[in-house]
């Protein structure tokens, strides 16, 4: 995905006063398999992984995900780009896990008890069969988003987007979402605060005051942002 002289601009709430520049020029080509975006509170990370499908959209300039503008085509990106969010409570929608999951698949499997069986092995295949007809409300924080992972994955994007995906989850909870999404075969791009989660990656971009301020191999970046917080 590339990102071409991209701004992004938020307006100052209650007035007229200046916009704040969220995310300054920025070009970027991500072609990496696993790419992490690390920084501070407040430096952009979020805004930049929201770019890529859509979920905030550039001021100027223009984000391409193999090759089509995500301003112009937004479905088509849509399709192929997931997006795991820090509290998927939001993304689970359905009464049950196993109508959660089947939602997922409207689009890729034909009718209602097909869907449901599909359903059922999507969850089998991440070890949580036995919650198939559980409330989403009854799970735990690590079942939760595992379950929302379950979901995106099932329509095979071809780009994950997470941001900061392990930041609610136990240590436990944490090492297995963080050890699925790098197992992936997908393209990733993961916003978070975890460097030793941003260590595994391929590449590494650290934000700052809406800038990239450091870009290469994880080990690299990351010494670069110790050393710059002392
Ligand atoms: N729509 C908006 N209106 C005003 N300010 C915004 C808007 N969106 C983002 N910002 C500001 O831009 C900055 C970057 O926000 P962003 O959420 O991208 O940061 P982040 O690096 O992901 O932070 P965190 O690590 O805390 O999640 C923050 O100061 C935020 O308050």
């Amino acid at each position: 995905m590339q990102l071409e002289r991209v701004v992004v601009r938020a307006a100052t709430p209650g007035g007229p006063a200046p916009e704040v520049t969220v995310l300054d020029e920025t070009t970027l080509d991500l072609t990496e398999h696993r790419v992490a975006l690390i920084g501070p509170n407040g430096s952009g990370k979020s805004t930049l992984a929201r770019l890529v499908n859509g979920l905030v959209e550039p001021t100027s300039g223009r984000v391409l995900v193999d090759g089509l503008d995500v301003a112009k085509k937004g479905r088509e990106v849509r399709r192929r780009v997931g997006f795991a969010f820090t509290d998927p409570t939001a993304q689970l929608v359905m009464p049950t896990v196993a109508e959660d999951v089947a939602l997922s698949l409207r689009h890729r499997v034909k009718g209602r008890e097909a869907r449901d069986v599909a359903a059922r092995e999507v969850l089998a295949g991440y070890g949580l069969a036995e919650l198939a007809d559980r409330s989403v409300h009854t799970l735990s924080g690590g079942q939760r988003q595992l379950l929302a992972l379950a979901g995106v994955l099932a329509v095979d994007p071809t780009i994950l987007v997470a941001d900061e995906p392990t930041t609610l989850l136990d240590l436990r909870n944490a090492r297995r979402i963080g050890d699925l999404l790098l197992g992936l075969p997908q393209q990733l791009v993961l916003a978070t605060h975890d460097l030793d989660l941003a260590l595994r990656c391929d590449r590494a971009l650290l934000v700052e005051h809406g800038r990239v301020v450091a870009d290469g191999p994880p080990a690299d970046v990351v010494a670069h942002y110790r050393a710059s917080v002392g």
